[in-house]
């Protein structure tokens, strides 16, 4: 099962102005991995359009898994992942498919193909929207390889193009993978622990490009970090996971590096979210959390 019959749906027309808003909506959504794990449990989120969002919290606390629910890896359990005015788990294969290709993924490992150059593995950003496999660079049609070195020359390295892809640094080769998630023309990109293998100054580097990115793109960038600072100084929201469930749900705006990091204290109980709630309630404009397809349908409604 999906779906819970008791999540309110909102009518079709306020499901239309919420998803003008979000570009992704996670409803009470719960992951029962058996075992007694639970990876998510009762999430509600809604990640406006635009927005950049960190999820914070100690390994194994539900960051991955999250991030696997928004590209259709994972179904929920129970409750609804709704994704650019889809519901994820109502789609065909190629209905799925087709969100799948306005979601960029980049990840800890680059997952750039060594031996092929840098421009093959931009070129092969673009493998979705066409048909077979290719081989060789001269197998892209021109337009594709054009548009491959305008997405390097973006991320800096269009004079790394003709290099192998292995022989770059660890933040060149991240910058690669981001050039290649660009040929997708992406309108939500999910980073799990982008930098998590790079250096501090590399790390910092990455992390100014998505944000530029994202800014010049209106792209939703929905990233997992380790580092509570960097986090704070990338996102405009932060939020704090502990076995699945959000702990804290704030704008980084105010947010001190100390009470983020609360989040990996062993204090059990912990949840500044009915602070958030009540923040967001305050400013209706500025609501990042909808508790629920009908809440956040109130709370749309209001804001006009
Ligand atoms: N496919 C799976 N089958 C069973 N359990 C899983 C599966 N995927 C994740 N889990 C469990 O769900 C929980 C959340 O895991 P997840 O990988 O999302 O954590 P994370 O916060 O991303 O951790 P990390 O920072 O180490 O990547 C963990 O207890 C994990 O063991």
């Amino acid at each position: 099962m999906t779906h819970s019959h008791t999540i309110p749906h909102p009518t079709t027309e306020l499901q239309r102005e919420i998803d003008s808003i979000y570009s992704v909506q996670l409803d009470h959504v719960t992951k029962d991995f058996g075992g007694g794990v639970l990876g998510l449990d009762d999430v509600n989120l809604g990640f406006r359009t635009g927005g950049i969002s960190v999820l914070l919290g100690l390994s194994g606390s539900g960051k991955s898994t999250l991030l696997r629910h928004i590209n259709g890896l994972h179904t929920p359990t129970s409750g609804r992942v709704r994704v650019l005015g889809q519901d994820m788990d109502r789609l065909r294969r190629s209905e799925l498919k087709a969100v799948r290709r306005d979601i960029g993924v980049i990840f800890q490992s680059f997952n750039l193909v060594g031996p092929m150059s840098v421009l093959e593995n931009v070129c092969a950003g673009a493998l979705g929207s066409l048909r077979g496999p290719r081989i060789t660079l001269m197998m892209y049609p021109k337009a594709i390889r054009r548009e491959a070195l305008e997405k390097l020359d973006r991320v800096g390295l269009a004079d790394r193009a003709y290099q192998r892809a292995d022989t770059l640094s660890g933040g060149q080769q991240q910058r690669v993978a981001i050039a290649r998630a660009l040929m997708q023309h992406p309108k939500v990109l999910l980073a799990d622990e982008p930098v998590a293998s790079l250096d501090p100054v590399s790390a910092r580097d990455v992390i100014d490009l998505l944000r530029q990115i994202s800014a010049e793109d209106d792209l939703t960038v929905i990233a997992s970090l380790h580092q509570v600072q960097l986090a704070i100084d990338f996102a405009d929201r932060i939020i704090g996971l502990r076995t699945g469930r959000v702990v804290l749900d704030r704008k980084t705006a105010g947010l001190s590096a100390e009470e983020a990091s609360q989040i990996y204290s062993s204090v059990s109980g912990m949840d500044t979210t009915a602070e958030a709630g009540e923040r967001a309630g305050a400013t209706t404009a500025g609501t990042q959390t909808a508790k629920s397809g009908a809440e956040a349908a109130a709370r749309v409604g209001a804001t006009r």
